[in-house]
């Protein structure tokens, strides 16, 4: 009885998750964001600051924090890591000239001790734009498989159509309360 109250109780009351969405300017991470909230695309300009929305999969609440990702911005990222339960890291597939860049910024968010217990989803985003990397290409190029302290994957997507996106989700969902 306790425990089919306790599995009620989860059920109605599920707890609020944050989420991070964290990248270089113009990945993509407003337009995911958006695509989440509302299954559309949305006029975007740099977003200076955040953006905040209650995204809810399957009953379970995330509480996203989409970050601007300019550089003289993200130095003030570190205000938006305590208590984060996912980051999301979105890349864009086509700026290669960036992505130690967006190296340097993963692993100092890893060394982060607020990031401690988050786990990572890497959006390999713009998969519509003609020679862009792959994901195993990006995986390869930011050494993901050497983060063994933190849950990780990597998923490819189109922000424009959504494809992927809800992939990403469910990796979330699955990895809720894993740290
Ligand atoms: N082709 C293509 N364009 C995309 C995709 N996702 C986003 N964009 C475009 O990329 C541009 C930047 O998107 P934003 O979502 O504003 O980027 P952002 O990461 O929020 O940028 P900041 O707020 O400056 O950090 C916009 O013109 C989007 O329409 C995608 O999957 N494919
Ligand atoms: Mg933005």
């Amino acid at each position: 009885m306790g425990l089919i109250f306790a599995k009620l109780w989860s059920f109605f009351c599920d707890q609020e998750h944050k989420v991070i969405i964290v990248g270089l300017d113009n990945a993509g991470k407003t337009t995911i964001l958006y695509q989440f909230l509302m299954n559309e695309v949305v006029h975007t300009s740099p977003t200076i600051g955040s953006n905040v929305e209650e995204i809810v999969v399957k009953n379970t609440h995330f509480l996203m924090w989409d970050i601007g990702g300019q550089e003289s911005l993200r130095s003030s990222w570190n205000t938006y890591y305590s208590n984060t339960e996912f980051i999301i890291l979105v890349v864009d597939s086509i700026d290669r000239e960036r992505l130690s860049i967006t190296k340097e910024e993963l692993y100092r968010m890893l060394a982060h001790e607020d990031l401690r217990k988050a786990a990572v989803l890497i959006f390999a985003n713009k998969q519509d734009m003609k020679g862009c990397m792959t994901a195993a290409e990006i995986s390869k190029y930011l050494t993901l498989s050497s983060i063994k302290d933190h849950p990780w994957h990597i998923q490819s997507c189109c922000a424009l159509t959504g494809e992927g996106l809800c992939q990403g989700l469910e990796w979330m969902t699955s990895h809720i309360g894993v740290r």
